[in-house]
């Protein structure tokens, strides 16, 4: 089946640890992308190693940490990183497109809808959209840090069949596989619990960032979406094609979720909550196994200034997070009826809806 592919690609896998691009490496990746594409999969890029690749050009010795010392070595090697895709792609008469995000470009609904059609526009007219972080503009606090979530972000935004994170590793193994050689490797893992999340550690090399546990957050956040996710490596001709087919060298991520409309993916990924919603153990059932509304009763305790429309956090007793809906009630409303019955809530309060999240307002975060 023609698939729709997010291809990842990491700062280890296109550039030498001294930093300065690898063009031998860009080369055989845009044949890799090349060969699923004549397959007949769309394909969008999503690919790091602007700092990587402009901080020995600028003259750093070593990749710089300050944030504005990377933000100069990305603006000079974003254009070498898109000149060295655009001259192996413009070979073999395809065309590429630079697409740069940022975090807010997500979380402002126009805009992210304005990516989401710009990239549609460019596949129809078969030309490949290579993405990166628009290092310059984006501020520390709100850096997706890593490329790894924001392939996952754009995975959904498209509505990506799979996401393919390319890395130096092929997998995820019980332990850094760099320092332990007997770590093992899981195939396949389909709920990534505490527990996967325990194994993983941080980047193996000087030049790659998240690690491990950055591509778990990011295939979380595909599997949420309705993406399954590959996480491995790329390195001998026909592997992507591999990995893509379910026979590569790494570890998959299944899903059993629909795809996410964009006002969920918003709500779910982008938004902000303004206050926190705990719920008891009948609710949080409720809301996880049966796809109910949430209705005043099952409301534990109440946290946060927030009004009707605005977005809040659900979590259970526990602390941990159930999901993010819309609130229809002020905050001093609801802390007036939490716990109370629907009849008891009519007695005491005039409000549009009972709900104090309806489900169609509601996405699960589990
Ligand atoms: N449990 C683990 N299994 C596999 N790799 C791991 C694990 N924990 C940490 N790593 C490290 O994560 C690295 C990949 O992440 P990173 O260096 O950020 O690469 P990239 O630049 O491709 O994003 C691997 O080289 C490996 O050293
Ligand atoms: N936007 C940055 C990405 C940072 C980075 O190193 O990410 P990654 O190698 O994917 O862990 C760049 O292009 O250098």
């Amino acid at each position: 089946m023609n698939q729709r592919i997010v291809v990842k690609i990491g700062s280890s896998s296109l550039t030498s640890e001294q930093g300065g691009l690898d063009r031998s490496k860009i080369a055989f990746y845009a044949n890799e992308l090349l060969s699923i594409i004549a397959n007949g999969h769309q394909v969008v890029l999503v690919t790091s190693g602007a700092v990587a690749a402009g901080f020995t050009q600028i003259g750093y010795s070593t990749r710089p940490k300050q944030l504005h010392e990377k933000q100069a070595a990305a603006a000079v090697g974003q254009a070498l990183l898109m000149q060295a895709y655009q001259e192996q792609l413009n070979s073999q008469g395809v065309t590429a497109a630079q697409i740069l995000l940022t975090r807010q470009d997500f979380a402002n609904r126009k805009r992210g809808h304005n990516a989401w059609m710009t990239i549609e526009e460019l596949i129809k007219q078969g030309v490949i959209p290579i993405v990166n972080e628009n290092d310059t503009v984006s501020v520390d606090e709100l850096k997706f840090g890593d490329n790894d979530t924001l392939s996952a972000l754009v995975a959904n935004l498209v509505h990506a069949n799979q996401l393919v994170i390319i890395t130096d590793t092929d997998g995820l193994y019980t332990a850094d596989p760099r320092k332990d050689p007997d770590a093992k490797k899981f195939e396949h893992i389909e709920t990534i619990t505490e527990e996967i999340y325990g194994y993983a550690g941080g980047a193996g090399s000087s030049v790659g960032t998240g690690g491990m546990r950055s591509k778990l957050d990011a295939a979380k956040i595909a599997m949420r979406g309705g993406v399954k996710a590959f996480v491995g490596s790329v390195q001998q001709d026909g592997d992507l094609r591999r990995a893509v087919e379910g026979i590569g060298a790494g570890t998959y991520f299944a899903t059993k979720q629909n795809g996410l409309p964009v006002k969920k993916q918003w709500l779910g990924f982008h938004s902000t909550p303004l206050g926190t919603i705990v719920v008891d153990a009948g609710a949080e059932q409720a809301l996880l196994g049966k796809g109910s509304s949430l209705l005043p009763v099952g409301v534990h305790l109440v946290q946060g200034d927030f009004h009707a429309g605005d977005v809040v956090e659900v979590t259970g007793i526990d602390g941990k997070v159930i999901g993010r809906g819309i609130v229809n009630y002020e905050h001093d409303q609801l802390m007036q009826v939490a716990g109370c019955t629907t009849a008891d809530v009519l007695k005491k309060l005039n409000v549009p809806r009972i709900e104090v999240i309806h489900r169609d307002e509601w996405v699960t975060l589990r």
